[in-house]
């Protein structure tokens, strides 16, 4: 059985709700560690509530996309036995760029869950961004983690509309009710080899 690792930088209600979700729905995976890249990421404790056990490995200033950081994120990964050939690392709200050392090093390894329809507004603030494009609708998009940021092939994605009213606050909160969903699924569907990356696509069995 695979291990898995889940990354966050903050709240982590992506990371609660995979969790739970692999316990709920039996998905054939390990939940071994969480770690988190800030001190006080409320994620923490949830983790440690739901009996996984956390790491944190501050990021000190560091920018992203940086070796010297992301080489202690994998001595830490590999001491839980989350490795290239048995492990999965999934981003929850993981604020960092991951650099291409630790990308070639967990190839086809590294999911990441996104806030909006991938092509459409990578990088941060993507609720805001398509609030500000006047787009009617957005979503989310679970893909592979790739040296570009938000570019690995897509996995998943669920779509919700946007109204005349609403703010980047209501946005994010029925983006993020589809972030719960679409995650989960897409953790099981790696976890059972149901997903074959083909060039820049993906076919999912
Ligand atoms: N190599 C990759 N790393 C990461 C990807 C990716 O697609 N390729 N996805 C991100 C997640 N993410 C968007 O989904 C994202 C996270 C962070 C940033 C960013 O610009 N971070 C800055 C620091 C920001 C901060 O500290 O608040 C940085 O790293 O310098 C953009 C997109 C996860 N990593
Ligand atoms: N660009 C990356 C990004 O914006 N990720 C987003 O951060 C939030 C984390 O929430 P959570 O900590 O409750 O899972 C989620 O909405 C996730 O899509």
């Amino acid at each position: 059985m695979l291990n898995l690792a889940i990354l966050i930088s903050g709240r982590g209600s992506n990371m609660e709700n995979i969790l739970k979700a692999i316990k709920k729905n039996k998905i054939p995976i390990k939940p071994v560690l969480v770690i988190a890249n800030k001190p006080d990421a409320k994620g923490l404790d949830i983790a440690k509530k739901l009996g996984v056990k956390t790491e944190i490995v501050e990021s000190n200033g560091l920018k992203g996309g940086n070796w010297e950081y992301d080489s202690k994120l994998v001595s830490v990964l590999e001491k839980y036995k989350v490795t290239p050939q048995n492990g999965l690392i999934c981003l929850a709200g993981f604020m960092r760029i991951m650099s291409p050392e630790f990308i070639r090093h967990y190839k086809g390894k590294i999911l990441n869950i996104h806030p909006a329809i991938l092509p459409s507004f990578p990088g941060l603030h993507s609720q805001r961004q398509a609030l500000e494009y006047g787009v009617k609708y957005s979503g989310c998009t679970v893909h592979f983690v790739d040296e570009g940021v938000d570019t690995g092939p897509i996995i998943l994605q669920a779509v919700v509309k946007i109204k005349d009213d609403d703010t980047e606050e209501s946005i994010a909160k029925k983006i993020l009710k589809q972030e719960h969903k679409i995650y989960p699924k897409a953790v099981k569907l790696f976890a059972k080899g149901k997903i074959k990356i083909v060039g820049r696509k993906t076919i999912i069995s």
